[in-house]
């Protein structure tokens, strides 16, 4: 019988040739002060001798240490010579089709085992909601009553190669900081993104693109695309861009209540501008192909929600940008007009904040020229509401950075207090007012909020009820012409939409007498003491 007693052991032989390297507790004393010490403790309570050990822990980490880098240089080799790639930056469309689609279709957002779960906010600070928008996507989509739990959606972390098969080849999805911005590093809009394909060309990947555009065409069908200007952090850090939010339903033309004629005729105009022969007539002509449109009335007349259920109807993407915002700047501005595309609506809204309003005009150009300011920037600060001045607006319409071809809707609560220079022609083309309900806006408003609308959306051509024609004769007959906004009137309409629509005619005159005691107040379901 063979005695393997005294036979060597390969770990023996490692430690044995180690050690002839020199006394391994020697050299480790060196690097870790009190090493011989904590090494004899071990070794006479425990019987643990550690310089067998540190040896074996060294060869580990050397092996872990050469497999990374034959591993980095494996796969660096691979994707150099076997691939095709096409980087995407987060700031274009074709970034978010291409997520979606690989979420959707390849599932890669749940087969990653490092995954990051999604915010469900969209930059426009509203909630995303993928249940509640595949019921509205479905016909007679609804869900069920009570509480609701939003689905959460997660992603790959950065960072990940993500492969997948594609019309029979395969693909690598890897995602990366972009490390040309200085934003956070969880900003969506900090990514790179590269996808590789094993092929000779690129052409499985642009494929690969243009079916994921098509993919997310067909999903934002009958939805309108909205896109914001980035936060004002990213903004300041020089990034300034338009972000998308997912589509909205579009809305339809119908549930904005106003005069028939002049929702007509605005439509026809803008239909009449966009057409391919219009454009031809005005480039034989050298006039610039532009038409801007101004939307003015007080606050909740429905210049915003006409300016969405035009673009839905034009099948037009919408950027709202509005001066309002304290920190747009004139340059934000201006950058943010050079990127519109070809075909767009823009809507610029509360261009009388802007500090256009020529109010104090006489006083500011005194005092700006006491101080030696130029009297635009001395009166933009003095509004003390928006860094953009006259002439940086007007630039922004019609200088350099206007693009030929969009739809310009310009909204504002003061037309007395436009400029008449922003007011004319080749400007502004179109004024439409939006006044306050008439007698006849509160009887739609009323039908709108109680009608059972057949199918998904409101059907004008649906007959009314002749019981809910009465009572909505009853409610407007109650209501002052000209007094209340339609925000208003939906307002109190909402607060009884459960109701039986004769609560509604009911409390309407409770509602218009407090309404003189609370101006501008919202509708209180309750009697206020
Ligand atoms: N003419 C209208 N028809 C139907 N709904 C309206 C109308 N006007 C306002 N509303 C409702 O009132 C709310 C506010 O409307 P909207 O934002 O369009 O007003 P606005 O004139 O743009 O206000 P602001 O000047 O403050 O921006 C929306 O919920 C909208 O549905």
């Amino acid at each position: 019988m063979a005695d393997f007693s005294n036979s060597t052991k390969p770990a023996d032989l490692l430690l044995d040739s180690l050690g002839s390297l020199g006394s391994p507790s020697l050299l480790l004393d060196t690097y870790i002060p009190g090493y011989s010490i904590i090494s004899n403790v071990l070794v006479n309570f425990l019987r643990l001798d550690v310089s067998r050990v540190v040896p074996i822990l060294g060869a580990i980490f050397a092996l872990s240490k050469t497999w990374d880098y034959l591993y980095y240089q494996i796969r660096y080799q691979i994707l150099h010579y076997l691939t095709c790639s096409i980087l995407i930056t987060s700031e274009l469309d074709a970034y978010y089709n291409i997520s979606r689609f690989l979420t959707d279709k390849k599932n890669l957002g749940k087969r990653s085992s490092d995954l990051v779960a999604l915010s469900n906010r969209r930059p426009d600070g509203t909630f995303i909601d993928p249940e509640l928008e595949r019921a509205e996507r479905e016909p007679g989509g609804g869900r069920a009553k009570g509480r609701h739990r939003r689905t959460q959606e997660y992603e790959a972390q950065l960072e990940s190669y993500q492969y997948f098969w594609y019309n029979g080849r395969l693909f690598i999805w890897f995602r990366q900081r972009d490390n040309r911005s200085n934003l956070d590093y969880h900003s969506s809009r900090t990514v790179e993104a590269k996808l590789y394909c094993f092929s000779a060309n690129t052409t499985p990947i642009k494929e690969l693109i243009e079916d994921s555009a098509a993919y997310q065409e067909a999903r934002n069908a009958g939805l309108t695309k909205i896109y914001r200007p980035a936060s004002a952090k990213q903004r300041s850090y020089g990034d300034v861009h338009w972000r998308s939010a997912t589509g909205r339903p579009s809305r339809p033309l119908g549930t904005v209540i106003m005069s028939k004629e002049k929702k007509n005729a605005l439509v026809a105009d803008i239909e009449q501008y966009l057409l391919p022969a219009t454009r031809k007539w005005y480039s034989q002509r050298g006039i610039p192909y532009r038409r801007g449109y101004l939307f003015y009335g007080a606050p909740g007349t429905g210049k915003t929600s006409l300016s969405f259920a035009l673009a839905g109807l034009l099948d037009l993407s919408i950027y709202c940008v509005s001066l309002a915002e304290k920190s747009m700047t004139e340059e934000d501005l201006f950058e943010l007009f050079s990127q519109l595309p070809a075909s767009c609506l823009v809507l610029l809204e509360d261009i009388d904040i802007a500090g256009l309003q020529k109010r104090d005009d006489k006083v500011i150009r005194e005092e700006a020229s006491e101080e030696g300011e130029t009297p635009e920037h001395k009166k933009a600060a003095s509004d003390g509401d928006s860094r953009v001045t006259l002439s940086g607006l007007l630039n922004v319409i019609d200088g350099v950075a206007s693009h030929e071809g969009r739809v310009l809707i310009m909204t504002t609560n003061d037309i007395e207090g436009l400029d008449k220079a922003l007011l004319r022609p080749g400007r502004i083309d179109v004024k439409t007012h939006f006044p306050k309900s008439s007698k006849s806006d509160a009887h739609d408003l009323f039908v709108q909020t109680f009608m059972n609308y057949d199918g998904d959306s409101i059907d004008e051509k649906q007959e009314i009820p002749s019981s809910l024609k009465r009572l909505a004769e009853q409610f407007s007959g109650r209501i002052p012409d000209a007094k209340f906004t339609p925000a208003e009137i939906q307002g109190f309409l909402l607060a009884w939409k459960n109701s039986e629509p004769d609560v509604a005619v009911a409390k309407v005159e409770d509602w218009i007498e407090g309404r003189a005691s609370t101006e501008g107040t919202a509708y209180s379901l309750t009697k206020e003491k």
